[in-house]
């Protein structure tokens, strides 16, 4: 598989390494305007996108005109992600975004929301969600913490939105600690004065996440439309 990778960070040259051990050529390496590269000049089978916030709707969409299939991994951009999904679609294109492709982080997310529904009726509990990254990450909370703050607010209907370090009784507070290599630390926690249940999930490397962004992209070399990252896994959730 030919890959393009938009952004060629901490990411990007992680993907990289695992993409040629899989066998996979880098084609091209964008880190800067993607207007400054044509992509018509390479063939490319798949993009992905890590880059940073500001950059990912210009270098997706890009991508979606070239009708490249794009998996995009990068965080705080999801205000534009509808307007990326009906270019997607305009434009017979395929793409995946997941706020975490580490295959561990799927299998948290469905535990996460598993015990969502169980503690919905246990008003003597609260929620509230911690997230801890290197002191380089751009966005803060992190996406996989709002995505976790998500699925307790799709499962319990008390819980209408989620705050960043504070929270009304309606809200889900979450907190974002910024620490020297830490790869990725969240941990949803259940409070009453009698106990608390927690469930934590800790990556030791950027490895997970970049062998998850590999798979979906072979995944997705040869399809169209809009997916998710349990499409991708769906055979390990049945
Ligand atoms: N979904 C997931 O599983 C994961 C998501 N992430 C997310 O991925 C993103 C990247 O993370 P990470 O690699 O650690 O960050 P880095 O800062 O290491 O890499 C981002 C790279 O993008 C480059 N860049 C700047 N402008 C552009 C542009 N216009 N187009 C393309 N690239 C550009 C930066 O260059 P320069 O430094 O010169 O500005 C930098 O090299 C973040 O949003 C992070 O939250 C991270 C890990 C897992
Ligand atoms: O910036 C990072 O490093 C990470 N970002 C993603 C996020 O915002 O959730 C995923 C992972 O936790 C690492």
């Amino acid at each position: 598989m030919k890959i393009a990778l938009l952004g060629y960070g901490k990411m990007g040259k992680a993907i990289e390494e695992i993409a040629v051990n899989r066998g996979h050529e880098i084609v091209l390496r964008v880190s800067e305007d993607i207007e400054s590269y044509n992509l018509n000049d390479v063939e490319i089978d798949v993009a992905i996108d890590f880059s940073i916030p500001k950059a990912a709707f210009k270098n997706i969409t890009t991508a979606f005109k070239q009708h490249i299939p794009v998996v995009s991994g990068t965080t705080g951009w999801l205000d534009d992600y509808d307007k990326a999904t009906k270019i997607c679609k305009t434009e017979d294109a395929a793409f995946i975004y997941a706020s975490n492709f580490s295959i561990g982080v799927n299998v948290f997310f469905e535990l996460n929301k598993k015990l969502a529904q169980m503690m919905k009726g246990l008003q003597d509990y609260s929620v509230e969600i911690e997230e801890i990254h290197h002191t380089q990450k751009l966005d803060a909370p992190s996406g996989t913490a709002i995505s976790l703050a998500q699925q307790i607010i799709s499962e319990n209907p008390n819980k209408k939105n989620w705050q960043l370090d504070h929270a009304d009784k309606d809200e889900i507070p979450v907190y974002a600690k910024r620490i020297t290599d830490v790869h990725g630390t969240h941990t949803v926690s259940y409070k009453s004065t009698i106990d608390t249940i927690e469930i934590m999930h800790m990556a030791h490397s950027r490895q997970g996440f970049a062998l998850g962004a590999v798979i979906a992209a072979e995944w997705l070399k040869d399809k169209k439309g809009v997916y998710s990252m349990k499409d991708v896994l769906a055979s390990l959730f049945e």
